[in-house]
């Protein structure tokens, strides 16, 4: 079993427990009552490079990344830090995330939101929306194309934004297919863990213009966000050096300050 495939298991199994405390039925009618999520492909196509900053715990490559006892307090600091999203893992056993974390970020921001989690299930996507997501992750290594497409299409039917995660040139090609608008291009393969920062540049330029294109993973500083943006990046999206950073106002600042910086180069939409 590769990695992905156990963190699915994982994933599946506390959502059977999740279903059976809360019918899909009534969940979903619980969910039609929150606010209505933002516009986060004009919020995305903001000017210069954005920088979508993660709340993230710990990994299953490195462990433990930081004790983040205030989620809420940390999401703020990337609020002020210029952050044009905030993304919040939710998946519990091998990112340390929950809902609860989800909640409490929702509240104290008012920034788009994105639940980082593995979805493979519907339920997921309207349990997104009840929690206030604006953006929802769907990997395409973890899913058939059939039930991307039908994700991707519950994920707009209800308003939301589907962040595609792709890692090779084939995935690419299944999140186009699927329709995907905003196709996230993550350095690090879910198969093995590995990081190549590469893999953006490979790809990217195959995408069609109008897609918005997101770098994500192993952005350590102001030189990897320039490197992507080079590369045809519209924003990054940060997790590990943010958390790490001991002041992440000033760290997501810096990248921000980079991203609309005249030097840095311009998304060519
Ligand atoms: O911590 P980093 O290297 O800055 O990476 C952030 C983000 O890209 C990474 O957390 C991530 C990208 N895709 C994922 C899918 C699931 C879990 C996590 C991820």
């Amino acid at each position: 079993m590769t990695v992905l495939e156990s963190i699915i298991e994982g994933v599946r199994e506390d959502l059977a427990a999740r279903e059976a405390a809360l019918p899909f039925d009534v969940l979903r009618e619980k969910a039609t009552k929150v606010s209505p999520p933002q516009d986060v492909m004009s919020i995305l196509r903001g000017p210069g490079v954005g920088v979508i900053a993660e709340v993230k715990r710990r990994s299953p490559s490195k462990g433990q990344l930081a004790d983040i006892p205030e989620p809420a307090e940390l999401a703020a600091q990337y609020e002020l830090g210029g952050a044009r999203a905030i993304s919040v893992l939710t998946e519990g056993r091998r990112f340390g995330g929950s809902l609860e974390d989800f909640d409490a970020v929702r509240a104290a921001v008012g920034v788009p939101l994105l639940r980082k989690d593995f979805i493979v299930s519907p339920y997921q996507v309207h349990e997104a929306r009840l929690h206030g997501a604006d953006l929802v992750l769907l990997i395409v290594a973890a899913l058939e194309q059939n039930a991307l497409v039908s994700l991707l299409d519950r994920v707009e039917s209800l308003g939301m934004t589907a962040l595609v995660e792709v890692h090779t040139a084939e995935e690419a090609d299944r999140a186009l297919e699927a329709g995907a608008s905003v196709i996230g291009v993550n350095a690090r393969n879910l198969h093995t863990l590995e990081v190549d920062k590469d893999v953006f540049g490979r790809i990217a330029p195959g995408l069609p213009f109008d897609t918005i294109k997101i770098a994500e993973s192993g952005v350590s500083g102001p030189g990897d966000l320039m490197a992507y943006a080079g590369a045809g990046a519209d924003a990054v999206l940060v997790g590990e050096s943010l958390v790490t950073s001991g002041d992440p106002k000033v760290a997501v600042n810096k990248l921000v300050t980079a991203g609309s910086h005249p030097a840095c180069p311009r998304p060519s939409r």
